[in-house]
């Protein structure tokens, strides 16, 4: 679930959104969580990047307003904006790992806090089930996608199994909702009574009578609406061409993640200028490379040039703003200036659900304003704006309420 955390600005109540890499073994989980957590001090002045070993804050990226709005901003490279969220990297997966198996249950109720899950595949077809090493491209890469999704459902199952006896009963009872039941029993996973309705409909089963088969999808069905998963086909640049054919049948996202590592350490190294999710680097003058390191970099620039990128930060971008359907709203305090009270320039970019309002953003800056809530200002515009307006990606706004 989304995380509450403090920003730079000591600001506390701001829900961080929080995705999860799962996968199986040597799939390339940790390489990419510490690409994605790795991030030079220019970009990342937040409190803390790593929360713990498998804890971390990754960095979504957006446009700065600042540039637009030609005002000096102190938050921003380059005009290029990077926004926190938490990462988790859950231990490797292997086959029946919701009986228990290996790491599980842990792993498995690692997800719980997870708002989307990015499942990393190694797309090179060079690991087992188990993640042992194989020949390169001796197995199908498409197995890894279904076998997690299996054993999420399947893990989501077998909560509802233990659970359906008592549920049967209950549900004797007139007036007895089993889908809000259901729903009860999932809370903890974020899941809501028209998420049960809605993958009920999808599947077409009537719970009341439904036999094993039919829970079984209908918990793929629940997993699916409620965690919403992107498909990263990690260790790319190994991949031959028939394994990327395969993958790219389906909605995935290539990636190098040792090649995103690599130029980030470089570019933490100041061997190199290159911010996260950009297309291509630039080497630094005088930068004292390596024949190895320079050939190194230069595979990694040959992979971005096919694959537009090395496809990490692409995937954290996509995971937030594609899959959660999120825009950035910059709060101000002075809509002239771009303020906070402390004279700061554009000091924070909030991640919202798209069709937010001014008066939910209200609710998200000043948890407390309870009904204090006046208006807002559109500080691009200079306009007064409705507190039931949809709020658009880019958008400043000044909050205006009584608590003051
Ligand atoms: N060529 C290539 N190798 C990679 C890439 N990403 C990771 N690797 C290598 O793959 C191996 C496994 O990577 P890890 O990041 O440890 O994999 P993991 O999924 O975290 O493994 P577990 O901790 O066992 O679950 C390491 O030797 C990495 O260097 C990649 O994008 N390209």
């Amino acid at each position: 679930m989304a995380q509450h955390y403090s920003q730079p600005n000591g600001a506390v109540g701001v829900l961080m959104i929080t995705l999860a890499i799962a996968g199986k073994p040597n799939c390339g989980k940790s390489t990419f969580f510490r690409a994605a957590t790795l991030a030079q001090a220019e970009i990342a002045n937040y409190p803390f990047t790593t929360i713990d070993a498998n804890h971390g804050v990754a960095y979504v990226r957006t446009a700065c307003p600042c540039r637009e709005m030609q005002v000096p901003c102190e938050n921003c490279r380059d005009g290029v904006r990077f926004i926190p969220v938490g990462l988790i990297d859950v231990a490797g997966l292997v086959p029946e790992a919701h009986l228990g198996r290996g790491l599980g249950n842990q792993f498995l109720d690692n997800l719980r806090q997870a708002d989307a899950v990015i499942q990393v595949v190694d797309a090179s077809g060079s690991t087992d089930a188990e993640g042992n090493p194989i020949d390169i491209g001796s197995r199908d890469p498409i197995k890894d996608i279904e076998f997690l999704q299996y054993e999420m459902s399947m893990w989501m199952y077998g909560i509802l199994s233990r659970n359906w006896a008592k549920l049967l009963r209950q549900a004797q009872a007139r007036d007895f909702s089993l889908a809000a039941a259901i729903a009860e029993v999932f809370a903890g996973l974020g899941i809501t009574y028209e998420h049960v309705r809605d993958a009920t409909g999808a599947v077409g089963i009537e719970l009341r009578t439904a036999g094993e088969e039919d829970l079984i999808r209908f918990c793929r069905e629940l997993m699916a609406i409620s965690k919403p998963m992107l498909i990263v086909g990690n260790k790319a640049d190994l991949a031959p061409e028939g394994c990327l054919e395969r993958l790219a049948k389906h909605d995935v996202i290539f990636a190098s993640a040792a090649g995103e590592l690599a130029l980030r350490m470089a570019a933490e190294g100041k061997f190199v200028r290159y911010l996260p999710g950009d297309r291509n680097f630039i080497e630094n003058p005088g930068a004292n490379l390596s024949a190895a390191q320079r050939a190194g970099l230069a595979k990694v620039a040959e992979f971005m040039q096919k694959f537009d990128g090395t496809g990490v930060q692409k995937a954290l971008d996509a995971a937030v703003f594609t899959l959660l359907d999120r825009i950035v709203v910059f709060p101000v305090e002075d809509e002239h200036k771009l303020t906070d009270g402390k004279g700061r320039v554009l000091p924070d970019a909030f991640l919202m659900k798209r069709g937010s309002t001014s008066r939910d953003l209200a609710y998200q800056v000043h948890t407390d304003i309870g009904e204090g809530f006046l208006y807002a200002i559109d500080a691009k515009t200079g306009m007064r704006i409705k507190d039931t307006q949809e709020l658009k990606n880019g958008d400043i706004i000044k909050i205006v309420s009584v608590r003051k």
